[in-house]
């Protein structure tokens, strides 16, 4: 692997498995010259930096593996947020949002360390439309992205390409709104090669609804598709690449899963035409994820905003 790296810095933080296999993907992928690790302690920090020094040295990789802690991340063109706090999750619906109260401190936090980071942010923690929303108040930070969105569509898109055999970049299409039970499938507007197709609506549906459970019951987490999905995003947002993502943005003054076009990394948001009844379910999805954030932000440990403005 001899290629340069399009990026120079990129840091993480959260050394689970989600932050771990993002660094290996980073590694592999040779996206940047340096990679700053940093977790909840300097041990699993220290951890993870060695193993991804070995997996530099064993593929020759660009990437050069570093620990490091929140505060010495500013200097990074990117920051992933992969981290979760320790908590028992009890939701068998809506899974992803039983994280809220949990995480929310732990973000706020990160906010603070971060404050005014003029780098890129995208954040993976779940429930990611709240998370990276109150990422993106608390720090003031201009570039918060949630990843999750391109996740549910690149699984949409590889769903219907294998019921109809065909190549998944035949299928254009979105999963948009929340990136958890609200999204929606933007089936009125997909095509294949070009052309509407009849889809199997509630079969995809089905598999998007059920595919992370399925993963996570398997193997213990989701890490490889998220970490594609990191890779992903960080290449739109860094002008590696243009083209379409759907990342979790502010749209219309709430937080959720929309296409977003980015050009020489710089965003605009791109909607499908929606039909009635997808109009109906992404101003669900909105007034949801209105409603979970001012839960979140009324939380006593993250102050209170009223205070914030006064001061
Ligand atoms: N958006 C998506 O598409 C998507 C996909 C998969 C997982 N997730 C979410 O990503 C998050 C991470 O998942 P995981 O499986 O890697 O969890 P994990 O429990 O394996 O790892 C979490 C890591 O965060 C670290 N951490 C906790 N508090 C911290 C702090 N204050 N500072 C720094 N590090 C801290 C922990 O020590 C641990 O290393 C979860 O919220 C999960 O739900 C999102």
């Amino acid at each position: 692997m001899t290629r340069t790296p399009a990026v120079d810095t990129v840091g993480v933080i959260g050394a689970g498995a989600v932050g771990q296999t993002v660094a290996a993907t980073l590694c592999t992928a040779g996206l940047c010259r340096h990679l700053l690790i940093a977790s909840r302690t300097p041990e699993q920090a220290s951890a993870l930096t060695a193993d991804i020094d070995d997996m530099q040295q064993a593929t020759a990789s660009p990437v050069r593996p570093h620990v490091g802690r929140v505060a010495d991340l500013g200097d990074c063109q990117a920051v992933v947020i992969a981290v979760r706090a320790s908590f028992t999750n009890t939701h068998s619906i809506d899974v992803r949002m039983g994280g809220a109260v949990a995480n929310a401190p732990v973000i706020g936090q990160l906010a603070a360390t971060l404050h005014g980071y003029t780098g890129t942010v995208l954040v993976v923690t779940n429930p990611v439309d709240v998370m990276s929303r109150l990422f993106a108040e608390l720090s003031g930070c201009e570039r918060v992205f949630g990843v999750g969105s391109n996740l549910d569509s690149a699984r949409y898109r590889a769903a219907l390409a294998r019921h109809l055999h065909v190549p998944a970049t035949a299928v254009s299409g979105h999963v948009i709104g929340e990136h958890g039970d609200a999204a929606v499938v933007c089936a009125s507007a997909t095509t294949v090669n070009d052309q509407r197709v009849p889809l199997p609506l509630q079969q995809l549906c089905d598999e998007l609804a059920t595919r992370a459970g399925r993963i996570s019951a398997g193997i213990g987490r989701t890490r490889s598709g998220p970490a594609g999905a990191v890779l992903s995003a960080l290449r739109r947002t860094l002008a590696v690449d243009d083209g379409i993502e759907e990342l979790s943005a502010l749209y219309g003054g709430g937080w959720l899963g929309i296409p977003l076009r980015f050009t020489r990394g710089e965003p605009v948001a791109c909607l499908p035409s929606l039909d009635a009844a997808e109009q109906r379910q992404f101003t669900a999805a909105d007034t949801k994820l209105r409603t979970a954030y001012q839960a979140v932000r009324s939380l006593p440990e993250l102050g209170s905003p009223d205070s914030e403005r006064a001061s």
